[in-house]
């Protein structure tokens, strides 16, 4: 349990996350995470990081019960420097991330997703941003980078999801594959990554993040001032709190709300 880092083959290194039940990751855990890719990507040796997780899901977000146990606001604070941190690790992570994504992708999960270089997803997996749904704002910057404006917006104002074969239509997604092919999948395109040059690709990347229009870190520190807002109001409480006591956006695939 917890965050661990594996190199299976020369270049390649593999960041696993495994917090049961549903990898929703409390503040220490995003720190943690932030920890290991950014270290992957110091490692001379390394020229890719794979990201992935363990268990039913790649990532559901910040986990929320830590949030209502917590009766002042340390824990909010945490969740949002700590997601600040692993989605700007994966960003400027020194060597390109590819994201193996299986199951949901959820909240948080999306600004670790957007964030990455490359994503190969397993055929079960779907993608959305249930922040509306649970009293909390943030990573539409991330949701952007995956799929067009205006069904960014969509997804984030009903709180629907998207498959992956949606995002593989956006261009967001490189692969998706049968769900016990996602290991070898996101290893075969780090391995083609990783037969690069290590100080090339390292410039490569720098240079893509330099030319990049939105500066996404300061896009969601922006977001995050609106998500301080809702908790100071009242809302992100009222909201929060009916976690766990009704069926969420998320529960409901994204087929059955549409049909
Ligand atoms: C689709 C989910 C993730 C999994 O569905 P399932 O049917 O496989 O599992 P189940 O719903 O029965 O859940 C199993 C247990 O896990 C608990 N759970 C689920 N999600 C969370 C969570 N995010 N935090 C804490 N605990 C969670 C659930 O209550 C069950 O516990 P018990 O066995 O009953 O004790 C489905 O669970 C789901 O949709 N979950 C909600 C995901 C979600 O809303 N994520 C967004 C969180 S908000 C966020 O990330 C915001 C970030 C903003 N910012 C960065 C600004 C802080």
């Amino acid at each position: 349990m917890g965050v661990s880092t594996s190199c299976p083959e020369d270049g390649v290194c593999v960041v696993t996350v495994d917090f049961p039940p549903v990898n929703a990751l409390p503040v220490r855990g995003w720190y943690d995470l932030a920890d290991a890719v950014r270290s992957a990507g110091r490692d001379p040796g390394v020229r890719c990081v794979v990201l992935t997780a363990e268990g039913r899901g790649f990532n559901a977000g910040v986990d929320i019960k830590e949030l209502q146990r917590d009766p002042g606001n340390a824990a909010l604070i945490g969740a949002n420097r700590g997601c600040s941190e692993a989605f700007a690790a994966v960003y400027e992570c020194e060597v390109p991330v590819v994201a193996a994504v299986h199951g949901f992708c959820l909240g948080g999960g999306i600004g670790l997703v957007g964030n990455a270089d490359a994503i190969v997803a397993s055929d079960d997996a779907v993608f959305g941003l249930p922040e509306l749904d649970r009293g909390a704002l943030g990573a539409a910057t991330h949701l952007a980078r995956l799929v067009p404006q205006h069904l960014m917006r969509a997804l984030y104002y009903t709180s629907r999801t998207a498959t992956a074969a949606e995002l593989q239509a956006h261009g967001s997604v490189w692969r998706v594959v049968e769900q016990g092919e996602l290991a070898a999948a996101s290893l075969e395109l780090a391995r083609e990554i990783a037969a690069k040059d290590g100080t090339l690709i390292r410039l490569a990347k720098a240079a893509i993040n330099g030319i990049d229009p939105v500066d996404v870190r300061r896009s969601y520190r922006f977001e995050q001032g609106f998500t301080f807002e809702a908790g100071l109001s009242g809302v992100a409480d009222r909201v929060r709190d009916t976690f766990g006591k009704e069926p969420s956006g998320a529960e409901k695939s994204g087929k059955e709300q549409q049909s």
